[in-house]
Order: C-alpha cells, then sequence, then structure tokens
C-alpha cells in the first residue's frame, strides 16, 4: 500500500508552462489554459484521495495583468467557469472539500467575485481537502497588508508593539483561513526554478520540487512522483546536525 508521506499535509503549486504547451502542439492559448484547468481537477482529486490537508494553487499573479488583454480575460472567465460551475461545486461538496481564495478579490468582476464568495461559503465547513486558490495573489502585497493592518491596531489601541511576534503576524496573512498555513512542499512545473512572489513568507522551510513538464503534460503518476519524493527529504530547519 502506498501512503502519504509523514508530515506532508500542505501542498502548494505554481502550475507553469500553459503557453508553451500550446505553441508546441499548435493550439491556441486559450486551448493551453483549459487543458491546465483539467489537470487541476487530476491534482485536486489525487490530494483528496491520498488525504493531503490543504493544497494551495498558484492560479494568477498580480504580475499577470501585464498579459494580452484576450489572454486575462479568456483567464478570467476560465475561472468562473471552473468557480461557478454547479457540477465543480457538487463534486467539490460532495468529496467534502473546502475552498476559500487568497488575493485581491476587489479588481475582479463582480460575477467571479459573487462565484468566489458562493464557493467559500457553501464549502466552509467542510472538513476534506482545503483547496486555497491564489487569484491576483501577491506575497508581498500579503505581508504588506499584514503589517498595514497590525500597525493600525498598534495606533488605535488594540496591540502594543510587544505583542508582535510570529503567530500574531501570521493570522493576519490571508493564509490565516488554513489549519496548516504553511506548505511542506511546492511543485512548480515546466522547468522553472524562481518563486514567482507567490507565498514568501509561508515558504520560509518549504520543499521545493521542480518538475520539468509543462502543467498540461502533468499526469496523475506525476503528481504522486512530486507528493512522493517528500520521502526523501530531511527537514532540519535550519537546526539539527545531520
Ligand atoms: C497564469 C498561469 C496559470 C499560467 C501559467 O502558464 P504560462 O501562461 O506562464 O505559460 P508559459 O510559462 O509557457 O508562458
Ligand atoms: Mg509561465
Amino acid at each position: 500500500l502506498v501512503t502519504l508521506p509523514e508530515g506532508l499535509k500542505h501542498v502548494a503549486v505554481i502550475m507553469d508552462g500553459h503557453r508553451r504547451w500550446a505553441k508546441n502542439k499548435g493550439l491556441t492559448v486559450k486551448q493551453g489554459h483549459r487543458a491546465g484547468g483539467e489537470k487541476i481537477q487530476v491534482l485536486t482529486r489525487l490530494c483528496s484521495q491520498w488525504g493531503v490537508k490543504v493544497l494551495t494553487i498558484f492560479a494568477f499573479s498580480t504580475e499577470n495583468w501585464v498579459r494580452l488583454k484576450e489572454e486575462v480575460d479568456f483567464l478570467m472567465k476560465l475561472f468562473l467557469e471552473l468557480i461557478g460551475s454547479q457540477e465543480n461545486l457538487d463534486e467539490w461538496t460532495r468529496d467534502g472539500r473546502r475552498v476559500s481564495f487568497i488575493g485581491d478579490k476587489s479588481i475582479l468582476s463582480k460575477s467571479l467575485q459573487k462565484a468566489l464568495t458562493v464557493m467559500e461559503e457553501r464549502t466552509k465547513c467542510n472538513s476534506g481537502l482545503h483547496v486555497i486558490m491564489a487569484i491576483n495573489y501577491s506575497g508581498r502585497h500579503d505581508i504588506l497588508q499584514a503589517t498595514k493592518s497590525i500597525a493600525s491596531k498598534v495606533k488605535n489601541g488594540h496591540l502594543t508593539v510587544k505583542d508582535i511576534d510570529q503567530s500574531l503576524f501570521e493570522q493576519e496573512l490571508e493564509t490565516h483561513c488554513a489549519e496548516f498555513p504553511e506548505p511542506d512542499l511546492l511543485i512548480r512545473t515546466s522547468g522553472e526554478k524562481r518563486v514567482s512572489n507567490f507565498m514568501l513568507w509561508q515558504l520560509a522551510y518549504t520543499e521545493f520540487y521542480f518538475a520539468n513538464k509543462l502543467f498540461p503534460d502533468m499526469e496523475e503518476a506525476d503528481f504522486m512522483e512530486a507528493l512522493m519524493s517528500f520521502k526523501s527529504r530531511q527537514r532540519r530547519y535550519g537546526g539539527q546536525n545531520i
């Protein structure tokens, strides 16, 4: 029996390589992103079956707005389709999954904002896999907004400076909604080896796994290989002599 590696509670994924995949196959960028959307389902089902507690997916970064308007509009439409679809809502609810969203939602369309809120509300009490989708998310913005929130609480007397410690700060980060907010394993596809302004505070001691495959080429076996790679990692958190 193959089981989830000990200590692997929170998996994060930077799904990259959709446009290269489309280009390689002579397909459109839209087809590339749609193919990626299908692989999200493969990954979430696998994580749910294996008992992963939290899966954070980097779906759209604040830097992605600079892309062609047609591509950005399509991505937003795809998110609405994925998140707003009754079929997905039913499957995710049946599976007992909880879904949360991190990132600045205020500049998303009203219809997408509504779909995010409905999905969060409908699933907030579920105890299965907690899927966190990062849409218009920025690790630096997350740290900045937490800092501003704490500063205003100190200013109006709700906090003193000495109250500010690691756990208080983490309560102000957007990932405070997660039981296990720090990823144990970060998977990035397409051969790129960078963090791209993802969850900077939370990734402090995360193990990284880089896959050369483009995200739309990832199969269940590739995701399983990534999860199983965690087994061989010796986490010392900067201490513990070898
Ligand atoms: C926005 C994100 C989901 C898309 C990731 O793939 P990508 O468009 O960066 O694809 P490329 O790295 O191949 O350009
Ligand atoms: Mg890319």
